[in-house]
């Protein structure tokens, strides 16, 4: 591991109150350097240098805790909806060893990749599947059944809260990744979080370090169980947004 990359990781995270040992510092040089190599025989990322790739996957990744803190997380469930090359799921579970993560995307290439990683990095208590988020629930296995759902960059507000809000549990949270402007997506997004009986209770703005695109989080608290109409079949979120 460089000196560059340490300092920076380090630095990074520590502006968000998380403290890295070197053991995690590790763990993320060598999925840098894992995504890179892959990166070259298959399309995982279009960011790829280190500066970068610190920043804007990693950090960003990491500033869930911006929302929930960092003692939220210690245990917590988390699934992580179209989570492709693993972000925010795997530097998340980096960061905080206790999360117990699910990562899943509907692209089996990705979910390969993921799964070496997690062997590669000795990660522990986080899984990786493949599958589209529609079906998956409504299985009972995952419906219902985790503190916490993020998601970053799969798609508008509406679409996404059917994908995510079936996996939270009633009390959890679903916290959609977003950059830009969402002032607009937020309003044609709200009817569908209620819907699905949810309320968006916090919206975190916020700028990566070194640049001025603007990115928020968005905190959605689940009031009450979701209805069995919900998530419609797959293909139905995208195509016709609640609204
Ligand atoms: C633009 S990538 C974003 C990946 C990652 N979350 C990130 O921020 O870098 C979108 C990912 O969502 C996955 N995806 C899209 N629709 C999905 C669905 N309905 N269920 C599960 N995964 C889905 C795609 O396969 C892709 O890997």
């Amino acid at each position: 591991m460089t000196d560059r990359f340490a300092d920076q990781m380090k630095r990074e995270a520590g502006e968000l109150g998380i403290a890295l040992n070197g053991g995690q510092l590790e763990q993320f040089f060598r999925y840098y350097e894992l995504l890179v190599e892959r990166n070259k025989v298959m399309n995982l990322t279009a960011i790829t240098e280190e500066q970068d790739v610190v920043t804007k996957h990693f950090t960003d990744s990491l500033s869930l805790v911006k929302l929930m803190g960092t003692e939220a997380l210690a245990g917590k469930t988390l699934m992580d909806v179209g989570t492709g090359a693993g972000f925010p799921g795997i530097p998340l579970k980096i960061a905080f060893p206790e999360l117990k993560v699910t990562l899943l995307d509907s692209l089996n290439k990705r979910v390969r990749f993921l799964m070496d990683v997690c062997e590669e990095l000795g990660l522990e208590n986080i899984t990786a599947v493949h599958g589209r988020a529609e079906d998956f629930g409504r299985n009972l296995q995952y419906r219902e059944r985790f503190d916490m759902c993020v998601s970053r960059a799969v798609a508008n507000l509406a679409s996404l809260s059917e994908y995510c809000m079936p996996f939270v549990k009633v009390g959890g949270d679903f916290v959609p990744y977003k950059s830009g402007e969402i002032e607009e997506e937020l309003e044609a997004g709200k009817r569908a979080v209620k819907i699905l009986g949810g309320e968006v209770e916090q919206v975190e703005k916020f700028t990566l370090p070194g640049a001025d695109a603007s990115r928020s989080l968005i905190r959605i608290r689940k009031m009450k169980a979701i209805s069995g109409k919900y998530p419609r079949k797959a293909g139905l979120p995208t195509k016709e947004p609640l609204h």
